[in-house]
């Protein structure tokens, strides 16, 4: 592995507060598809080890389908939407079950936290849920998340636990994000497929090439396959997480991890922003828009400046104060998001008074 790549693995280690650990189906099943002790206790015993170095760590674990496969009976066969629902139910608690009984053995008590988006999206229940993660951590617990699946329709759910264990990274300001999976490394094709794929284990910039690499295909009981992975660490990396991939039923796998001995590194060079700076650029669903003049825009990419109405020269949505907008130029391009305050109603283009303050601005990435 080149000396970057290990030193860079070695200096995330060194800074981190706060890890994310996301946990495929697939390495916490047997071959039967039943839900089986092995991976669980690994986990848990490493997190137990972090915890001990002073790392909080958030787990975010699939499964609960996986497990209720077998509960209920269905075998592997396809499911419709609502089995999968129902089939997620049953098998949560189950999934929970185990994580407790792991935890236990190493003295560590579990908390269940289930998300929809709707939950991130909304400023108010965010920040609720970053207070009862803060608060979990700090008393000693393993917060355990995954998506609400019962309640998730088709176009209102994460889609699968990667691009979840990414929005809960956010939410924590975790210093990095490691997705444990049933392979050890992204490869340049599907390993399983091509036996002549190389390991790849650090990767810059996710472009349309890495994508491709990840193809569309998936294991047995897995959700996304490894194009949800690299998709999310793309994502990630735009606003400054590291992303891990490994295999995850390794005894010490996350320690080899940050030692540079297995697994995908996809960096980033960009530094961590607050959580407040994540949740206005990335989680937050932007309700209208505002139309800046030439001044106001080329004020506004300097990032230092508030936005006043005196810059804006039209408006569009109807949007209430304390909610996302998008900030564009003239030419219609978006240059910022930021949290507004006034309403769609009470802002008269051109007229004097704090719209967006600096602090609530966040500059959108100029397009490529
Ligand atoms: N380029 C690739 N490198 C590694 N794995 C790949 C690649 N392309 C496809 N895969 C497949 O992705 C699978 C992991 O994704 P997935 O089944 O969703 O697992 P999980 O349950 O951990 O989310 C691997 O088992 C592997 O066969
Ligand atoms: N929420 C689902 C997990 C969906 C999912 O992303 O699964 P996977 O690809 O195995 O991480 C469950 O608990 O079964």
């Amino acid at each position: 592995m080149a000396e970057s790549c290990k030193e860079r693995r070695a200096e995330i280690r060194k800074r981190l507060r706060v890890l994310v650990v996301k946990v495929g189906s697939n390495i916490l099943t047997g071959a039967d598809g039943a839900l089986s002790g092995r991976s669980f206790s690994r986990i848990a015993r490493q997190i137990r080890r972090l915890r001990d170095e002073g790392v909080r760590v958030v787990l975010v674990s699939s499964g609960a389908i996986a497990a209720g496969r077998e509960r209920i009976g269905f075998g592997r066969r396809p499911l419709s939407l609502a089995q999968k629902q129902a089939a997620a139910s049953a098998g949560q608690t189950a999934l929970m079950g185990q994580w407790e009984k792991a935890f236990r053995r190493h003295g560590l008590g579990v908390a269940q936290i289930l998300l929809t988006p709707s939950d991130i999206a909304d400023r108010e229940r965010f920040t609720n849920l970053e207070r009862t993660v803060e608060t979990l951590l700090s008393l000693g617990l393993v917060p355990v998340v995954n998506e609400n699946d019962a309640v998730a329709t088709f176009e209102i759910r994460f889609g699968d636990n990667d691009r979840l264990s990414a929005y809960v990274a956010g939410l924590v300001r975790a210093q990095c994000l490691l997705l444990l999976s049933d392979v050890d490394y992204l490869y340049t094709a599907d390993p399983r497929i091509d036996p002549e794929a190389r390991p790849l284990p650090c990767v810059r910039h996710v472009n349309d090439r890495t994508l491709r690499m990840a193809g569309l295909s998936r294991s047995g009981l897995g959700t996304g396959g490894m194009s949800s992975k690299v998709g999310t660490a793309q994502w990630a990396n735009g606003w400054g997480l590291p992303v891990g991939v490994l295999k995850g039923d390794l005894p010490t796998g996350i320690f080899r991890f940050f030692e540079g001995k297995t697994g995908t590194l996809f960096d980033t060079d960009r530094s961590l922003p607050s959580n407040r700076k994540i949740w206005i650029g990335q989680f937050s669903v932007p309700q209208g828009e505002l139309h800046l003049d030439a001044g106001a825009a080329l004020a506004l990419r300097s990032g230092r400046t508030s936005l006043l109405g005196r810059g804006v020269a039209s408006l569009s949505g109807d949007f209430l104060r304390g909610e996302t907008i998008l900030l564009k130029d003239p030419q219609g391009t978006e240059i910022a998001r930021g949290i507004v305050r006034k309403s769609s109603r009470a802002i008269v283009p051109g007229e004097e008074g704090l719209l967006v303050h600096r602090n609530d601005l966040v500059l959108s990435d100029p397009s490529p």
